[in-house]
């Protein structure tokens, strides 16, 4: 794996102005982009979130997921601590692509849950990796993280690269209707640490975005 940096700007946002770190993964010819706020050098540990794409969730507003109430709130949070980082990783639907996630999509639409769907497909429940983590950690200076996700293997596979994940920190918000059924399959199959009571309704949080 060979990721290179190609460059770093700054990028204006409701919640704090970020310094946006793009990064070629000569591999895969994937970009990733990591958002960093304050002075994430020094040791200290930084709060981080490893976010992985998400068109619909995060671009296009969908209620399916969670994402991108997650996304939000990763950086308000980073913002309110005047210090951190947050990883968009170019892993789309779980490591299968978008074409392939909406495929999956319609078989949810007929019944299937997101594993099974994700199955009958050929795939893996979940096909993503975090090794390219390392690299870009590296390059920024920061060495630990208090890492926001409900995902105990993301901690696990992240901590197996070598990450020094020194905490985990629940981020559990955007609940509504079209996605209860998939935020309990996360938590029945795919072993996510949340339950639906701790969730912020997407009532609660979607003021912001609808401005
Ligand atoms: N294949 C597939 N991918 C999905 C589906 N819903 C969301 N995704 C993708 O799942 C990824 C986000 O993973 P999640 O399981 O929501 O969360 P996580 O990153 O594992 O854990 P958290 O850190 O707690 O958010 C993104 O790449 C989404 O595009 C789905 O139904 N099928
Ligand atoms: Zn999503």
């Amino acid at each position: 794996m060979t990721i290179r940096f190609i460059a770093a700007s700054r990028l204006p946002t409701p919640w704090a102005t970020f310094t946006m770190h793009g990064f070629e993964d000569e591999a895969t010819g994937k970009d990733h982009i990591a958002l960093t706020l304050g002075d994430v050098t020094g040791g200290e540990p930084v709060l981080g979130r490893v976010h992985s794409e998400c068109l619909t969730g995060d671009a296009l507003f969908s209620m399916r997921c969670d994402c991108g109430y997650q996304l939000q709130e990763a950086l308000k949070r980073i913002a309110e601590e005047g210090r951190g980082v947050l990883f968009y990783l170019r892993q789309e639907g779980r490591g299968i692509g978008l074409l392939n996630k909406i495929r999956a999509y319609h078989l949810q639409d007929q019944g299937a849950d997101t594993v099974e769907a994700n199955e009958q497909l050929g795939f893996g429940a979940d096909m993503r990796r975090y090794d390219l983590c390392v690299p870009m950690l590296n390059h920024l200076g920061i060495t630990a993280l208090r890492l926001m996700t409900n995902n105990p293997r993301k901690v696990d596979a992240l901590t197996r690269d070598g990450v020094n994940v020194v905490e985990r920190l629940s981020i559990t918000t955007g609940l509504n209707p079209h996605n209860e059924q998939y935020l309990s399959t996360k938590a029945g199959k795919l072993g996510h640490m949340m339950a639906l009571d701790d969730f912020t309704h997407a009532s609660d949080v979607d003021i912001e975005r609808k401005g």
